[in-house]
């Protein structure tokens, strides 16, 4: 048998640096995760069949990465959900109401419980049924509410939240990190085990106990530690060399506590295991003044992220490690699809090589590859030279060998080197040079930008009298007090998706698929009028995504035909890659809202995704600041804007759900981000009439810290999710007075539930304890495009009924 380890020895003897990763895409070259998945849930596929299907994914993956040159090949990254949540099951931390107890094995069913929660028995378990923002699903039994899904660090992956109580105990409960180091070894691969460390995995849960709810869950460490030290002692058992423990959390604004308990556990668990290397990874951002702890960690290795560092930093790290550590460097980016510039990095590389010597370096991308799609080899579409601009996880792999093999050679480069170096530079050359990437006429927009394009022409108070009336003068809208609107979009139903498919495939015309949208429009606009919304959408249904829909519409942008990422568990997303200088070519959605608009006297919303969401849950360009990017952005959505109002648009909502997630990892980079946040979307609303209404929508909570940058946005409404939180986020807009209209969701559309009337009367009536009457609306948490017909016309029908009592209650009109 040929195992891995045996090249650890050759790297050694031809003294060249180890090149190793830290996480591989998941979910398969052609999404086969999601689709077993799914139809595991669906009851179409066994547990065996499923099983199957992950450990030849599992296979691939490790073949794929021993090809590609890598010596210190993963496993245990491999996961049917979340590699959190398998954390949570590997020192088995199960919440209580899942009914599992302590000391047994936790099985796939139940972690996919805690993903997912446990519906009512009978209710069906379909695929569109899943959460389609960020958060748990909970089902009709108050015990079986699935675990909190938050976003992993600034990225657009959400983990599941680890709970915590005063009470809790921990013990090893699953092998799945065992039988995955057996499976590859079996293979012929000796892999290097990845686990969350132990410090992360307290950082980044949250206490879950109305016993203690101020309990510090920093006291769990101790419990917590003997359970790392049996995994680590297993695996040495199992032949396992190396053993990598990720703490991000090196990226993020520590306290003196939490940098201590770093130093413990890595005190604890090198001295248990003194046989294994261990190599603590920290990426996403600079380790600022957690440089000192983390470089005095006793471990063998530490990996930093040589992408989002800054290099001062990575200097000092390089001069100051000390000797008995060595240094992994992740170079390659592992959070963008462009190839790397190797001429820019070889020069810092060889003079760490020089400073460090060939045994203390190590070479990797800068984070776990699955944030990136899986392989370039099937996109069939991409034309040449753009193609030749990108690198996916399994190109991402090769980049780091080649650096490690130019680096190694000893005098000239072989000629495979050479030639890999000369492709390297003239990709990097084309791509500076495209003119498809440089547009005078987009930047002489941006160099024309002056302050009052910022601004509404009137403040908001002169605003909503044009708008709604006041005064005696009638307003542009005829609303009701209370007004009741949704979100925007309705179900996406498996019919509308594949006949998006047959159009894509040619099968079905666009002038047919058209039609079909249209009809599935109407019925749309006649249901919301029929059930008696105020303010009416489209639904959204000639869109596959809110942000790759108007990718595919810009230039600048362009769109893959098999870039998938995980999102969460078996939701993927197609981030649109923005390569190029932003602009319109035509108006994007128009057409849509305008023949919606025709349907119905009832004002119905013009809808877009805002600069900052496009920006964020793109792929961008690294040759120009996120800023002016996003800039180019919101001009294009302001021509949007404005031709939305020519066609006789009376109200415009720009979604903003990734606000939030773009926000610096480090509090002292927040006010510049909020700064050019703000002004971006202000730029992209501020060119309307005053008697044009503009909204925003939110869907991730937490504004708390920064409601003032809401309320600096200017919308003349701002919808938000609030129903599972039970209004709690509101305290945010109370305290602050915030000052324009808000609609606090009453309808938890991540779970398949539907709100009985006073429940939702319930929380409107909370939130009329804190918001002036006049300013609030009624309305769903977020877009209902995840959700089924069947409880969506019940769920609006019972949130109309909430409104007018609230209404009859409360309101004058
Ligand atoms: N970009 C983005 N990020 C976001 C969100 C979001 O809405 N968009 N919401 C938050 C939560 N994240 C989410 C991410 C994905 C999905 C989601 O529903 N994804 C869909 C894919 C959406 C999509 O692009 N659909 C395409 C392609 C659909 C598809 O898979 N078609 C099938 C065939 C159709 C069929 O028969 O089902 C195929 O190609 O094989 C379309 O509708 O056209 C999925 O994984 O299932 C929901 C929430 C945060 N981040
Ligand atoms: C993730 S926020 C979603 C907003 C969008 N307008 C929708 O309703 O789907
Ligand atoms: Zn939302």
């Amino acid at each position: 048998m040929t195992t891995n380890s045996n090249s650890t020895a050759a790297a050694a003897a031809s003294a060249r640096p180890l090149t190793h990763n830290l996480g591989y895409p998941r979910i398969g070259e052609k999404r086969e995760l999601k689709k077993a998945t799914e139809a595991y849930w669906a009851g179409k596929l066994s547990r065996a069949e499923l099983e199957q299907v992950g450990a030849e994914l599992r296979r691939q993956n490790w073949e794929t990465q021993r090809r590609a040159g890598i010596d210190l090949i993963p496993s245990g990254d491999f996961t049917f959900y979340d590699q959190v949540l398998d954390t949570t099951c590997l020192v088995g931390n199960v919440p209580p109401r899942f009914g599992w107890k302590l000391g047994g094995q936790v099985d796939l069913d139940t972690r996919f419980a805690i993903a997912r929660g446990v519906r009512r028995s009978g209710s069906a378990d379909e695929k569109g049924s899943e959460c389609g923002c960020k958060n748990d699903e909970k089902g009709s039994s108050p015990a079986t509410y699935a675990s909190e899904m938050t976003k992993w660090f600034d990225t657009n992956y959400h983990y599941i939240v680890p709970e915590f109580r005063a009470d809790t105990q921990f013990a090893l409960s699953a092998t799945k990190i065992f039988d995955e180091f057996s499976e590859a070894l079996a293979l012929g691969i000796r892999t290097k085990p990845v686990l969350t460390g132990p410090v992360s995995y307290l950082k980044l849960g949250k206490v879950q106990d109305s016993k203690n709810p101020g309990f510090n869950r920093f006291e769990l460490l101790e419990r917590l530690l003997p359970v790392y030290v049996q995994v680590l002692q297993k695996l040495a058992a199992l032949g396992a060399e190396w053993v990598q423990l990720d703490e991000p959390i090196g990226a993020l604004d520590l306290n003196d506590e939490e940098r201590r308990a770093l130093s413990t556990a890595y005190a604890t668990l090198a001295a248990a295991a003194p046989q294994l290397k261990l190599l603590v990874a920290t990426y996403f951002g600079p380790l600022r003044e957690n440089l000192a702890t983390y470089l005095a960690l006793p471990v063998a290795a530490l990996h930093i992220d040589a992408t989002r560092g800054d290099s001062e930093e990575i200097t000092r790290i390089v001069n100051e490690l000390p000797a008995d550590k060595a240094l992994s460097l992740g170079l390659v980016d592992g959070r963008n699809i462009w190839k790397s510039d190797f001429a820019a990095q070889l020069p810092r590389l060889q003079d760490a090589l020089a400073k460090l010597g060939t045994g203390r370096l190590l070479f990797a991308p800068s984070c776990s590859l699955q944030h990136v799609p899986v392989t370039l080899r099937n996109e069939q579409k991409l034309d040449a030279e753009f193609k030749g601009w990108l690198a996916y996880a399994e190109e991402k792999l090769s980049e780091v060998a080649t650096l490690r093999d130019a680096l190694a050679a000893t005098g000239a480069p072989s000629p495979e080197i050479a030639a890999a170096l000369a492709a390297n530079a003239a990709a990097a050359e084309s791509r500076r040079k495209s003119p498809r990437i440089h547009r005078p006429e987009v930047k002489a927009r941006v160099a024309k930008i002056a302050p009052s394009d910022f601004d509404r022409s009137s403040p908001y108070p002169a605003r909503r009298i044009a708008q709604r009336g006041g005064s005696g003068a009638a307003g542009r809208l005829d609303l009701p007090d209370f007004p009741t609107t949704s979100i925007g979009s309705f179900p996406q139903t498996p019919e509308i998706r594949a006949a998006r498919l047959k159009h894509k495939r040619g099968e079905l015309s666009t002038a047919e698929y058209e039609k079909f949208i249209e009809a599935e429009t109407v019925a749309c606009v006649r249901f919301q009028e029929e059930v008696g919304i105020d303010m009416l959408v489209h639904g959204e249904y000639e869109r596959n995504d809110m942000v790759e829909y108007f990718g595919e519409q810009l230039d600048g942008f362009a769109f893959t035909e098999h870039g998938w990422v995980q999102s969460y568990g078996s939701r993927y997303v197609k981030p649109p890659i923005i390569f190029g200088d932003v602009a319109r070519p035509k108006p994007m959605t128009v057409r849509w809202s305008s023949f919606a608009q025709s349907l119905t006297k009832r004002p119905m919303k013009g809808m877009l995704t805002g600069p900052v969401t496009v920006l964020q849950w793109s792929f961008v360009r690294d040759d120009q600041p996120r800023r002016d990017t996003t800039f180019e952005i919101a001009i294009a959505l302001r021509d949007e804007v404005l031709d939305l109002e020519a066609a006789g648009i009376a109200a415009i909502q720009i979604d903003e759900p990734a606000f939030r997630e773009g926000l610096p990892l480090r509090r002292a980079d927040w006010a510049y981000y909020l700064d050019w946040a703000v002004n971006a979307f202000r730029l992209s609303a501020a060119g309307v009439r005053d008697d044009t209404q503009i909204h925003t929508h939110m869907c991730y909570s937490e504004f708390n810290d920064i409601i003032d940058s809401i309320a600096a946005m200017d919308a003349d409404v701002i919808t938000i999710e609030t129903s599972r939180s039970n209004m709690e986020l509101l305290g945010a807009f109370v305290d602050f007075k915030y000052p324009n209209e808000i609609g606090p969701g009453v309808y938890d559309i991540h779970s398949p539930r539907i709100p009985p009337v006073e429940e939702m009367v319930a929380l409107m009536h909370k939130a009329a304890q804190v918001i002036p009457l006049e300013n609030l609306w009624v309305n769903p948490d977020c877009g209902l495009k995840t959700r089924g017909w069947a409880e969506v016309r019940p769920a609006l029908a019972n949130m109309v009924e909430a409104a007018r009592q609230i209404r009859a209650e409360l309101g004058n009109k």
